[in-house]
């Protein structure tokens, strides 16, 4: 018989946007719903550059939670984001905030919110990276390239060779993670490079490949960055999830934008899972007979990478049909979540 009920660990979100203002005080409550902490990412108008502005985000975060009168415990991890600027010296103020917990790196340019980002890592980056691998802070990498000469399909496995292999030459012991990774070159990567190195992986790379973005016309809820691509290269991510290998965690890359952003002609990039993101994650793991795995990819794996314990509750999930809900009410607008509509054979019950 199929299993009918799921208990893990709380699991911990790894990669999640929970934005800010209006959008925040309305997305939040789903991410702390599922996962006990999350990595936030800090690609904010203006990005979150310094210790002092992310923990100024994080009290906004729990003020936002906090005036919903959320039932939920839940701990923002806060990141920096990476500039061709950023001083070596924010790297121990951040270390020592307790707060800061990543450094991200967005080639400037890669994706959304992405403008001031880093134009030459082994350029500019030399004694900020040095300063993380001393300090034990990881980098979370946006592994994409931006040159225009470069297929947009094509970008994650070209910036394994133009970013990544010197990147760990020259910093071997820094703890780096490849966010968000679409390809079988990335997972392939990831499985047996030498030292300190891990992923996350987001619910729609393991759900979809590229044809979703074209079903039966043109689909913007389906267009993320790094997009969506070929089965060959889903199969090589589902089955480094459900791996034994502890260096897969789960991020879900919940990317909110509203309704009308994302279906203009020139639409943002990022889908909004935060609503149903282990139902998406469970639908996945079960359709390789993998759903044993699940457990060590959301609420094992992550805290092991970041040196922290995983928590301690446990969640459940239910075999029950979740039906997505065309539109979430939200911010003052809409917001469309991952795979609107449709429906999922799991349940998050709490
Ligand atoms: N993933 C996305 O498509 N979008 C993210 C940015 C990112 O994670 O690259 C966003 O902030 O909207
Ligand atoms: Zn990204
Ligand atoms: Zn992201």
């Amino acid at each position: 018989m199929a299993t009918e009920q799921l208990r893990i660990r709380r699991p911990d979100d790894w990669h999640v946007h929970l934005r800010d203002g209006s959008v925040l005080a309305s997305v939040v409550a789903h991410t702390a719903r599922q996962f006990a902490r999350a990595i936030v990412m800090p690609n904010l108008t203006p990005p979150v550059t310094t210790t002092e502005q992310a923990v100024a985000y994080r009290s906004r975060i729990m003020s936002a939670l906090a005036a919903q009168d959320s039932p939920y415990t839940f701990t923002p991890l806060m990141t920096l984001y990476l500039t061709d600027n950023t001083p070596a010296s924010e790297i121990e103020k951040a270390k020592a905030s307790g707060v800061v917990h990543a450094v991200k790196l967005y080639p400037a340019g890669a994706t959304t919110n992405s403008d001031a980002g880093v134009t030459d890592l082994l350029k500019y980056g030399g004694a900020v990276l040095e300063a993380m691998q001393k300090h034990e802070l990881p980098l979370l990498v946006h592994g994409e390239v931006t040159d225009p000469d470069v297929d947009v399909f094509d970008r994650e496995a070209v910036f394994i060779d133009r970013v990544m292999l010197p990147l760990r030459r020259q910093f071997p012991e820094l703890k780096v993670v490849f966010e968000h990774i679409t390809t079988k070159e990335g997972a392939d990567y990831v499985m047996h490079a030498e030292g300190p190195v891990a992923a996350t992986i987001t619910p729609q790379h393991l759900l979809y490949n590229r044809n979703a973005l074209f079903q039966g016309g043109l689909r913007p809820h389906w267009y993320c960055l790094p997009i969506l691509k070929r089965e060959v290269h889903r199969q090589a991510l589902l089955a480094a999830a459900t791996s034994d290998s502890p260096r897969f965690f789960l991020g879900t890359d919940s990317a909110p934008h509203v309704k009308g952003q994302k279906e203009k002609d020139c639409g943002c990039a990022g889908c909004y899972s935060a609503f149903h993101a282990l139902e998406l994650y469970a639908t996945a793991f079960e359709s390789v007979g993998k759903l044993d795995r699940l457990e060590a990819f959301a609420s094992l794996n992550g805290p092991a990478f970041y040196g922290l314990e995983p928590n301690a509750e446990h969640v459940t999930l239910e075999r029950a049909p979740l039906a997505i809900p065309q539109a979430l009410a939200l911010a003052n607008d809409q917001i469309v979540p991952l795979a609107a509509g449709e429906s999922l054979p799991w349940r998050f019950v709490g």
